[in-house]
């Protein structure tokens, strides 16, 4: 088995809670309260901020130019079609993009950043994409699941949403990210091996707790965090 295939089996039943949150099984029924929709979109705004970041970080770390070429090509797809997913959450609540961007985030989001940015800064490039690895990889398969389980047609209030994640073209991207791990956990000693296996279940709980915050509209606990504009 490769380590990609390793930590996804390890990693099984976090994935099951995942499908099985009912944010998650709400975006398949189409029915997903307003407010955990707008609190999902305006910490996941700042988490891509903070997505791209890490990619800066990992750009600084390469020493091969396809890794640099990977890692900037993202950048420019969580700024150019991220936003898709996220325009359709907003349609759904007839709220504008731009109302919803440049909050603080809550706890778990606010958790989850620094996790990947202290794997960015402390390893190498394998501890790296293993902590970045379960954000695609959860979402091709959310979107692959619901589609098989819910079969959206395009009048489906989420279809949008579904079919982005679900579509070919972004399994391409995770399944790339998988190969390169994949190629430098050969190359790993053990101690790099325990660490990238600990970035990747932390992302995976992580990702679910992410749900969870949104869907309960987790919050700091006396009151809004200061912004950190
Ligand atoms: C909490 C959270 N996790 C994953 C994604 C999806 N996503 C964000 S960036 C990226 C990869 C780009 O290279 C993917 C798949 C999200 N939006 N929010």
């Amino acid at each position: 088995m490769t380590f990609t295939e390793i930590v996804r089996k390890e990693n099984n039943e976090l994935f099951e809670a995942i499908f099985n949150h009912p944010f998650v099984e709400g975006i398949g029924k189409g029915e997903v309260p307003e407010q955990a929709l707008a609190h999902y979109i305006k910490a996941d705004y700042e988490y891509l901020n903070a997505f791209m970041h890490v990619y800066g970080v990992a750009i600084s770390k390469s020493t091969e130019r396809r890794d640099m070429g990977y890692f900037s090509e993202q950048v420019g797809f969580v700024l150019n079609s991220e936003t898709h997913p996220h325009h359709n959450f907003c349609d759904v609540i007839g709220a504008g993009y731009d109302e919803l961007q440049g909050y603080p985030l809550p706890p778990t989001a606010d958790h989850y950043v620094k996790h990947m940015m202290y794997h960015a800064q402390m390893g190498g490039l394998g501890e790296i994409l293993a902590a970045l690895l379960p954000c695609p990889w959860t979402y091709v398969e959310i979107g692959n699941h619901l589609m098989k389980k819910y079969q959206p047609t395009p009048n489906h209030t989420f279809y949008p949403w579904i079919e982005f994640y679900a579509n070919e073209d972004f399994d391409t991207l995770s399944m790339a990210m998988c190969e390169r791990l994949d190629e430098l956990a050969e190359e790993a000693s053990e101690v790099e091996l325990r660490r990238m296996k600990d970035a990747f279940r932390k992302s995976c709980q992580l990702e679910l707790n992410f749900w969870e915050m949104a869907y309960t509209c987790e919050e700091w606990p006396t009151g809004e965090a200061v912004s950190s504009k």
